[in-house]
């Protein structure tokens, strides 16, 4: 039996950082999506394959090797989401190590252990090939940790005994109650990649749409807005989980100071909420919004300035943005990675293609996507 599951990215449009904290974000996905295909083999062979295609690694384990490591903690095999205890991820990082993990990669391992945590912890220790690859730059801002980790529990779940799912569906099908499930699971896969996520990530790539999330509580919103909007991956790397660290340490160090621009983002991203679900009743109306949006963009791409996770990169998109009058704001947890410009609908196809164009003599590269589609989905390969 082979089972496909495939989870959407997202753009934070406003909130990224703030929300770590207990403020609001409002986040939307996107069409692109990373897929991950799990076929169980015969219960005689007994190995364990990884085949990452994005960063092409290939993993194997023998599955007495993984039992012998971790029955000496335990079972991992859950019925309910269970986070990973540190000594378990030193055990998971023993066991990567053993396949010669190349240095030059190294930032990578942690979602291997995340593989392996939700693996062992869902389906036990059957044997099985398990195949991933992505339409998201890895680590760029787009959420790709949240959409591996949510691929991964659909797919582990579609074949485990927790969801009772009808296999003979044919098609992409998304899931109903055990969304939820898939949602918990990948919550504890982030905690292995970033430490202290929010789980805004890992609930839109589950739940798709445009949502607004504060401690842990998701609320969709009912976008009545066309957004449009340019992405622009300066190809600069950086780790979510290091840039989080970073923001929590200054926090700590200028409390009152952070607490006044965390309160800021969260006026941002409740504006941000109200103008999209509002409906423009003309075209004035409607600009009139988008530029509102765009001021909402720039005092959020300040203050994410000022607590230390823009780049020059970053810096250098947002000033030639800002010569077509556009607006822009770093995405995601910064640092590198990828930043939106709102298109309003005024902005032609020609003004766009001259900002793509000059945004790329940079060796950046740009793209849209489309915003606000469905979440995470699966699909049963009935041939196999
Ligand atoms: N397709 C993939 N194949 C293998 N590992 C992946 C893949 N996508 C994500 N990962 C894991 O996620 C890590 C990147 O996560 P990180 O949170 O730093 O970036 P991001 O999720 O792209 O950005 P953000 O969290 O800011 O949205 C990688 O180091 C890797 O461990
Ligand atoms: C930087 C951050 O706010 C968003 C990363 O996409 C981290 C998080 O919310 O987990
Ligand atoms: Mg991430």
């Amino acid at each position: 039996m082979e089972v496909t599951a495939r989870a959407p990215g997202k753009i934070i449009l406003a909130g990224e950082h703030a929300v770590v904290h207990g403020c609001t974000a409002v986040a939307s996905s996107i069409d692109l999506y990373t897929s991950v295909s799990l076929r169980l083999r015969p219960e005689d062979e007994d190995t364990i394959k990884l085949q990452l295609n994005d960063i092409g690694l290939d993993f194997s384990w023998a599955i007495g090797r993984i039992k012998e490591v971790l029955s000496r903690l335990g079972s991992p095999f859950s019925s309910t989401p269970t986070s990973c205890s540190p000594e378990i991820v030193k055990s998971l990082a023993a066991l990567v190590d053993e396949q010669s993990f190349p240095e030059s990669k190294i930032g990578l391992a942690s979602g291997v252990y995340a593989f392996l945590w939700l693996y062992t912890s869902i389906l036990g220790f059957k044997p099985a090939t398990v195949v991933v690859s992505s339409e998201l730059p890895v680590g760029a801002g787009l959420g790709s940790s949240a959409a591996y980790c949510v691929a991964l529990s659909a797919a582990l779940l579609a074949l485990s005994d927790s969801a009772k799912l009808d296999v003979s569906q044919k098609g992409w099908f998304t899931f109903k109650s055990e969304a939820e499930l898939v949602n918990k699971w990948a919550f504890e896969g982030e905690k292995i990649i970033h430490g202290r996520p929010s789980g805004v990530d890992n609930s839109v790539s589950t739940f798709g749409n445009v949502i607004k999330f504060k401690s842990g509580v998701m609320t969709r919103i009912d976008s009545n807005m066309p957004l449009r909007m340019l992405i622009t991956n300066t190809k600069v790397g950086r780790d979510t989980k290091a840039l989080v660290a970073n923001v929590s340490a200054r926090k700590s160090r200028h409390p009152d100071a952070m607490c006044s621009v965390l309160n800021a983002i969260e006026a941002i991203s409740a504006e941000w909420s109200t103008i999209i679900q509002s409906h423009a009743v003309d075209d004035l109306c409607l600009s009139a919004n988008e530029e509102k949006l765009g001021e909402l963009m720039e005092m959020n791409q300040g203050l994410l300035f000022s607590i230390g996770v823009s780049h020059a990169s970053i810096e250098t998109i947002l000033r030639t943005t800002m010569k077509y009058k556009l607006a822009s704001k770093l995405t995601g947890a910064g640092g590198g990675g990828c930043v939106l410009t709102l298109l309003p609908t005024h902005v032609s196809g020609a003004v766009i293609d001259k900002l793509v164009e000059e945004l790329e003599s940079f060796g950046f590269q740009c793209f849209m996507a489309g915003i606000g589609g469905k979440g995470v989905q699966i699909s049963f390969d009935h041939s196999s």
